[in-house]
Formats: C-alpha cells, sequence, structure tokens
C-alpha cells in the first residue's frame, strides 16, 4: 500500500514528530548543509553527485552503497590545515579509513590519527609516513606496540601504566627512543551522547589529571621515552567551543605544573577531535576558522598567564572532515502504513542495508535525514521512518523524516552524513555483506572498497 493511500501525520497532528522536525514546503528539498558540495537535485528530479546521477550508480554498482565525494573530502581535509597552519592536523582514522583515504590524507598536508594495529596496517599499506602517524588505543596490545616502534610511527600516545611498562620494555629491548603523550581525561563534561562523552572521570580512556602528572615524572625519570607532551579528547559530535577551550586550560595547568615540578616545558599538546557536524537541521557545527581562532587564542591566553613558551598544537578531527562528504544510497523494498495510538499513522520505509551498514541510529539514538534520490514528487510530505531489513525492532537508519506519500518500492532513497562511523562500524549482522564505498570525482565513480560477497563471508566460515 502506497503511504498516502493511508490517511498519514502531517506535522500538524502531533506527538509523532520531534520539535525540531519540520513538515518541508517542497519534499525534494535538500538542505546544502546536509549534504556534500557536488550533490544536487539535477533538473529532472533525480540527484547526482559530481556530475553523475545516482540512478546511473545504482545501475552500475547496486544498492546499497557509500557514495564518497572526494573533492568534498580533500576540500574539508585542506579547511583544517588551512585553519590550524602553524598546528599539526591528525585524521582520526577510525571515522573511516581505506587507503585511498590515507593518500588523500597525505596528498592534503595532513597528519594521521591510527588506534588499532588493523588502522596501522592500512596506513603502512598505503605507504602513509610513519612519523607522520599517531597511535592510540586503550589497550594496545605488544604486538601493536612493537610493530609501531619498529615502523617509526611519530607519536604513541599511552592511556595506562600497564601501557607504560609494555612499551618501556620493547624500547628498551629494541634500543628505540618512541616520542609519547599522555592521556588525559580532563573532567569536562561534554554535551554528546553518553557513550561518546570521554573527559569525565568515570570512563575507560585517559589518567586523571594527578595520575598524568605521576606518569610524566616516571616517563621523565626513566628516560627511555621522549615525552612530548598531554593529550586530551573530550569526547565526539560536540558542537560547544569553550568545551574544548576549558580542556584546553586544563591540561596547560598541567603543562605548567609538570614545567613547576620539574623544570622541563613540554614542546607539544594535542586537544584531539570531536568536532561535531550537521546530520539534521538540529546541528550548527561551529565554522573551523572560528574554532582554530577560539582554540589559537586560548593558547595563547593561558600560556601567558602560566608564563609557559606555546607548545605546538595538534588536534585530531574524524567526523567532521569525513562524515559530510558521504551518503548512503539504499533502494526501498517495501512501504508499510502503521497506524498510531492517536489517529495518525506512519510511513515504514524498508531499504535493502539497515543497522548493519549504520549502527549508529542503534547505538546513540543518532538522527539522520533522507530523500528519494531518484527521482522529483510532486505528492505531499508524509511522516516516515527509514528502516533496515534485519532481524531487529530497532534496526532503524532514519527515525523521523517528512517523505513523500508516493514513495514506493523501486525508489532510490538517500541518507546524507554517513561518512563517519557508518562503513567503519559496520557489521555482518544476519550474514549482510558490508556495501561498497564509492569515491565520486571528475564525473567518474571509482570503487574504493568493494562490496564484500557471500563467498566473502562463506570463506571466513571454515567449520
Ligand atoms: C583520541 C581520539 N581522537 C580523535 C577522535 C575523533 O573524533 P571525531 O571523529 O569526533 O572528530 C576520537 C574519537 O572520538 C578519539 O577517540
Ligand atoms: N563512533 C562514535 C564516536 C566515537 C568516536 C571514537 N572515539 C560515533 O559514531 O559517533
Amino acid at each position: 500500500m502506497r503511504a498516502h493511500e493511508a490517511g498519514v501525520l502531517h506535522a500538524e497532528a502531533g506527538q509523532a514528530v520531534p520539535s525540531w522536525l519540520r513538515e518541508p514546503e517542497d519534499v525534494n528539498l535538500m538542505l546544502p548543509q546536509l549534504w556534500a558540495r557536488t550533490v544536487e537535485r539535477r533538473e529532472d528530479g533525480v540527484v547526482a553527485v559530481g556530475g553523475v546521477p545516482v540512478t546511473e550508480i545504482a545501475a552500475e554498482f547496486g544498492t546499497p552503497a557509500y557514495v564518497l565525494d572526494e573533492d568534498d573530502f580533500r576540500a574539508r581535509a585542506r579547511e583544517y590545515r588551512d585553519a590550524f597552519a602553524g598546528a599539526d592536523v591528525f585524521y582520526a582514522g577510525k571515522s573511516f579509513l581505506c587507503k585511498a583515504v590515507v593518500r588523500w590524507i597525505h596528498e592534503e598536508g595532513l597528519h594521521l590519527d591510527v588506534c588499532t594495529g588493523g588502522e596501522l596496517a592500512v596506513a603502512l599499506a598505503a605507504g602513509f609516513p610513519p612519523e607522520r602517524m599517531g597511535l592510540h588505543g586503550n589497550n594496545k596490545s605488544v604486538t601493536e606496540l612493537t610493530r609501531a616502534v619498529e615502523a617509526g610511527v611519530g607519536r604513541i600516545v599511552l592511556d595506562s601504566f600497564d601501557e607504560l611498562d609494555r612499551l618501556t620494555a620493547i624500547a628498551r629491548e629494541l634500543g628505540a627512543r618512541p616520542k609519547v603523550m599522555i592521556r588525559t581525561k580532563v573532567g569536562v563534561e561534554a554535551h554528546t551522547h553518553a557513550y561518546i562523552a570521554t573527559a569525565h572521570e568515570d570512563q575507560k580512556f585517559g589518567l586523571g589529571l594527578d595520575e598524568a602528572a605521576v606518569m610524566a615524572a616516571r616517563v621523565l625519570d626513566e628516560d627511555v621515552l621522549e615525552l612530548l607532551g598531554f593529550h586530551s579528547h573530550i569526547g565526539s559530535q560536540i558542537f560547544d567551543a569553550s568545551a574544548f577551550e576549558v580542556a584546553a586550560r586544563r591540561v596547560l595547568g598541567l603543562q605548567a605544573k609538570i614545567r613547576d615540578e620539574r623544570g622541563v616545558e613540554l614542546p607539544e599538546l594535542d586537544l584531539g577531535g570531536g568536532y561535531g557536524m550537521a546530520y539534521t537541521t538540529q546541528d550548527d557545527p561551529i565554522p573551523v576558522p572560528e574554532l582554530a581562532e577560539r582554540l589559537r587564542k586560548i593558547m595563547e591566553h593561558e600560556c601567558a598567564g602560566y608564563g609557559l613558551s606555546e607548545p605546538r598544537l595538534s588536534v585530531e578531527p574524524g567526523r567532521a572532515i569525513c562524515g559530510p562528504t558521504t551518503f548512503t544510497l539504499y533502494e526501498v523494498g517495501t512501504v508499510k502504513q502503521v497506524p498510531l495510538d492517536y489517529g495518525a499513522s506512519r510511513a515504514y520505509v524498508s531499504v535493502d542495508g539497515g543497522m548493519s551498514d549504520n549502527i549508529r541510529p542503534a547505538l546513540y539514538d543518532a538522527s539522520y535525514s533522507a530523500t528519494i534520490a531518484s527521482r522529483a514528487s510532486s505528492a505531499a510530505p508524509v511522516l516516515a521512518r527509514v528502516v533496515g531489513k534485519h532481524c531487529e525492532s530497532g534496526d532503524i537508519v532514519v527515525k523521523d523524516e517528512f517523505l513523500p506519500a508516493d514513495v514506493s518500492p523501486g525508489d532510490l532513497l538517500a541518507v546524507p552524513g554517513t561518512g563517519a562511523y557508518a562503513r567503519s562500524m559496520a557489521s555482518n549482522y544476519n550474514h549482510v555483506p558490508r556495501p561498497p564505498v564509492l569515491a565520486v570525482a571528475d564525473g567518474t565513480v571509482r570503487v574504493i572498497v568493494r562490496r564484500e560477497t557471500e563467498d566473502d563471508l562463506l570463506r571466513l566460515d571454515v567449520g
């Protein structure tokens, strides 16, 4: 049954619509702040990226697929590099990493943050200079640490005393002197989902400021590792620049304490990543130049206050670079009209992917938007929920969106803002193979991560 045949819910009907979601005047409208820069709806109603219509992409490569705008990716990387000139920008590979991305990051002059042996392997395989990499992780294994030291990774961010012992032993054995930072938790309550806040006390990352001072003293005393400075990452999808300022102030206070107690001015400071991006109209990211300027000012101000010479700053944006560059292209399979308690109804639009290609709605209650991408529609907007094909009722792709009432099987549906933590957190739940990543540039589409196949999955199953 088509949605418009069932008497559907409009915004004025009330409760089912979240307060921030407005019924659009034109259901074909695509808000530019939610889409990669070369994405547009053409006059024939079809959405195109880099000049290539999604209908062609779907016909050649199938759905679901992550469609990435390479020019947009590179432009966002450059924007960070330029705004933070004089500081080092480490792209956080956990948000999305593959060999092509590693090369783009290198070509655009960024550094790279990896947080597992797997990410390190991808970066090395793509030829990224190890000295421009940082290695994170709260439980790095001996194998991972050894590989990083042998490869000459530029900095290892220590996260525990156990790791300090491990790395010191490895350095002694290899006769190396790895550069390290110490990850702190600065006690800032970042306004974000609890699962992605990382600077409060009761979570697994980093060391409290007092413990971090003890660790710094040990590293300096033992003189096996080279201490670059402290690291702070307060969480992810944060819009409030003042949270970063508070973090900077607290870590610089620690820096001053080390100077006072040990007579050592540590040369670097890393303020992590976590800059928010727009998934829906609710989100209002801080413009990158403004963010950079605020961090620069607070560094200047605090260092002057403590009489410290300014350490070299580094930052680690992931989501804000890759997130907006990509949309997921799905095909609609079924549309079901579900009556709600208060007389309205919601169209459940099922697509050919779901929580296996984007776990964020299920994991963080994250909001996304969607549009019908294979055509324009003159039908009225109706409240819809885009859901996946998995065996879970929480398998939600877009919780609340207005779609045209004539949304039908066979329509292509695009969900923007899926460049970060979608492919990188994808799973094979229900033995669903993971979608490919397609990079579009200069009117051509290139597979940069191929589609997984059932054969790939069967090959793992050696029983
Ligand atoms: C240490 C560290 N740096 C950088 C990032 C990147 O965060 P985001 O993608 O939100 O910029 C993360 C993830 O939250 C992180 O844990
Ligand atoms: N994966 C999370 C953010 C955590 C980032 C890594 N520390 C997200 O999708 O928002």
